[in-house]
């Protein structure tokens, strides 16, 4: 059983405001996932609909293979979708310790996730002593407690100073590299980019691309372009398959198209040169991650 958990049309309204709409992907068993999307793109109610914490609009979802209920299900999955919370005046193992009571597992592992998540040294200090990141760190390590399927997570490294972020990171890169499956939220690029290895791509509820993070990132580029005889040039890429997405940048005034093979500079001048046309401007260039990102989710404004 590959599969842990499949989206199906899955939708949440709030009254007018359509939050979720039509979503449909699954996660697979030992990759790393990453919903990405802009503040209010509908990543919290996403993870809350699949943790039976927000009811679903219309469409389904199901965890593994859909035999169990959702309820039973939910026992093989680690999640952290609000501020950890524990007990203030209590360590470290004390915490873990009570919610291995309450999850009814045995506190067998507290010790071994306290070193997971660089917090052994610390399992008999006071909650309240703790920073930030530490407390993230804690709520990891308590999610872990009854060795999940797959550990969710929302916005992991918000509010941590940059030490903070790269520590919650390493975990991740950590955890997954023991084959726990991860999904997590992010408004970061940079960090989808940096820990996961697919990525879901949202904007007001919708799904814009769902796929590996080096897909994403394996766009062929685009040319820039400048010939005197401009709707000549036009008509010549637009009639090539070499090239897609054919305009005319206003700014620049110079015509860009994308590449959808690799296809080399001087290949490219050659073959428009056989055709009559004598470039002027012949710049390639590829789109940082970054850029595809921006564009991506401009597009679907
Ligand atoms: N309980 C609610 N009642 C009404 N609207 C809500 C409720 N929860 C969320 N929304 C709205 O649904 C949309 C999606 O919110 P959601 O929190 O899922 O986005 P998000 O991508 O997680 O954003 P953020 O990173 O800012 O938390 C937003 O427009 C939000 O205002």
């Amino acid at each position: 059983m590959n599969t842990i958990l499949t989206l199906k049309n899955l939708t949440k309204k709030f009254g007018v405001l359509t939050a979720v709409d039509n979503l449909t992907f699954t996660i697979e068993k030992g990759h790393v996932y990453g919903i990405l999307g802009p503040n209010g793109s509908g990543k919290s109610t996403t993870l809350g609909m699949v943790l039976n914490v927000v009811n679903k609009t219309s469409g389904d979802f199901y965890w593994f293979d859909g035999k169990d209920s959702t309820h039973n299900a939910l026992k093989k999955v680690g999640a952290i979708i609000e501020h950890p919370n524990f007990y203030p005046y209590m360590t470290a193992k004390q915490n873990l310790d009570l919610v291995c009571k309450i999850k009814n597992v045995t506190n067998a592992k507290v010790e071994e996730k306290l070193e997971i998540v660089g917090l052994l040294d610390r399992k008999d200090h006071k909650f309240k002593t703790f920073s930030l990141g530490m407390k993230q760190r804690l709520a990891i390590a308590s999610a872990l407690l009854n060795d999940p399927e797959i550990l969710i997570l929302d916005e992991p490294t918000n509010g941590l100073d940059p030490q903070g972020i790269h520590q919650i990171r390493e975990i991740i890169r950590k955890i997954a590299a023991t084959g726990t499956t991860i999904l997590l939220a992010s408004h970061l690029l940079d960090e989808v980019e940096k820990v996961c290895s697919h990525v879901i791509i949202i904007r007001k509820g919708v799904m814009l691309y769902a796929g590996s993070v080096d897909d994403m990132n394996a766009s062929f580029g685009y040319v820039e372009l400048k010939a005197k005889n401009e709707e000549f040039l036009m008509e010549i890429l637009k009639n090539h398959d070499w090239f897609e997405k054919i305009k005319i940048d206003e700014e620049t005034g110079l015509t860009k198209a994308n590449l959808t093979k690799p296809i080399e500079a001087e290949e490219l001048n050659k073959m428009l040169f056989e055709k009559g046309i004598i470039l002027s401007h012949l710049v390639k260039r590829k789109e940082s991650l970054e850029q595809q990102f921006l564009e991506l989710t401009k597009q679907n404004a």
